[in-house]
């Protein structure tokens, strides 16, 4: 089983992250992190925080000489701007001075709509909402992209498998290519600050984020996340918690600002009759061929074999600079929702952390069906599971 959480507020020393059940011998270490975490920060719309702040990563514990160990893994990202916040989030008692100043500096009083602000001042019985944006906050993904990037270098090394998103729709901006992308083809848009591979809409998405920005409101949109190499089998029909298309929908719906989720051609199955919808089996040459790709990899709460495709939309981003109402929970006024900076859109952002959030789920099914104490003797499992198909002419060629 792999289990894993995260602690730490937006503005405070740093987040930690804790997971168990990677096996021994997966190589990756800081530089492998530290990419992933640049990456979580770039893309078109981010705000000011994203250049000034920087991840501070420290391994601190079920790592040695670049491999896991097989224990409890424990990563901190610290948070360099830290020292500006250490009164604002002082985790002891403050004297009575202090907490004036404090108070004096952000009567956080007016919650943003759209954002946790008010259903966690009602539940958490706060009379401001610093205690609760701090945790709310998608700074917090950090920690479960470290995570990832663990959770992808196992299922590299030991199956193959690799994990890329890409941006398929920025507002009203959206790519119209239905075609499935290679991992090279998400490669080379990587860097690219919408990364979206359709060129015409990515101009489209750059024009409606700069109009954004001028009009003083936010966006949100839809990222794709694709993993290539999956064996057949991961997950399973016998258990609606085992299915991994809703362990997938879980997983990206406990990412902050995710509305929605599809697997596949998701929705747009709906509107198709079966004939059009599903995805005729074929003998191939060597084993099972689709003639279409509609599923998105799994059937039945299985992977097929063929390339996973999960979709995850994002609502725009709440901290909407042109303000919107609100009331003073401090005078019960009407008011214009509190606003000192944010992101005009983060869904690249939110792309890379759903990389994270597949990587993890997919790896815990992997150790599901496979099991093993080390990248090794996961591999080997895998490998007899796979001949044995092929004995069967079954295998699967996506
Ligand atoms: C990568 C990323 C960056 C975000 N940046 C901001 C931001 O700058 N300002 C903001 O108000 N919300 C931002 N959000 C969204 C909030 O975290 C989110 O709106 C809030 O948690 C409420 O959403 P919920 O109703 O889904 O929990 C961001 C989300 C993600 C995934
Ligand atoms: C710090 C990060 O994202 C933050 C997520 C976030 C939110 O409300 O979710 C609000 C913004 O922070 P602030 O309100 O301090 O400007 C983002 O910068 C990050 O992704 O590392």
């Amino acid at each position: 089983m792999l289990r894993y959480l995260t602690a730490g507020e937006s503005h405070g020393q740093a987040l930690i992250a804790t997971m168990e059940g990677i096996p021994a011998h997966v190589r990756v270490g800081v530089p492998e992190i530290s990419k992933a975490l640049a990456r979580r920060r770039l893309g078109i719309g981010r705000g000011a925080r994203m250049k000034f702040e920087a991840d501070e990563l420290s391994l601190l514990g079920g790592f040695r000489h670049g491999e896991t160990l097989g224990s409890p893994i424990a990563i901190m990202v610290g948070n360099t701007e830290w020292p500006k916040w250490e009164q604002v989030m002082a985790p002891g008692e403050v004297d009575a001075d202090e907490l004036a100043e404090v108070a004096r500096n952000a009567p956080l009083t007016r919650p943003r709509p759209g954002h946790a602000d008010l259903a966690g001042m009602q539940k958490y019985d706060w009379d401001e909402s610093r205690p609760i944006l701090e945790r709310a906050s998608a700074r917090e993904t950090a920690a479960r992209v470290a995570l990832g990037t663990v959770a992808h270098a196992f299922l590299q090394q030991s199956l193959g498998v690799t994990v890329l998103s890409h941006v398929v729709a920025l507002g009203p901006a959206e790519t119209k290519s239905t075609a499935i992308p290679t991992y090279a083809d998400l490669e080379a848009i990587d860097a690219a600050p919408t990364r979206c591979f359709d060129p015409e809409a990515a101009a489209a998405m750059e024009a409606e984020v700069e109009a954004c920005k001028k009009a003083g409101d936010t966006l949100g949109g839809v990222v794709e996340v694709v993993v290539w190499g999956l064996p057949p089998g991961l997950g399973s029909h016998i258990q609606g918690d085992r299915r991994l298309d809703a362990r997938l929908a879980a997983a990206l719906m406990g990412i902050q600002a995710i509305k929605g989720v599809e697997v596949g051609d998701g929705f747009d199955l709906a509107r198709r009759r079966g004939s059009a919808a599903h995805d005729e089996i074929l003998a191939g040459e060597t084993g099972v061929e689709r003639a279409t790709h509609h599923a998105g990899g799994i059937e039945g709460g299985m992977t097929t074999g063929e390339v996973l495709r999960v979709r995850a939309a994002m609502k725009p981003i709440s901290t909407v600079p042109r303000a919107l109402r609100t009331i003073d929970v401090a005078t019960g006024e009407a008011a214009s929702a509190h606003h000192q900076r944010s992101d005009v859109c983060a869904v690249p952002a939110a792309g890379v952390v759903a990389e994270a959030m597949v990587a993890l789920v997919v790896a815990e099914a992997v150790l599901e069906k496979f099991g093993g104490d080390s990248v090794a003797e996961t591999r080997r499992n895998a490998e007899s599971y796979l001949a044995h198909l092929e004995q069967r002419g079954l295998q699967v060629h996506s």
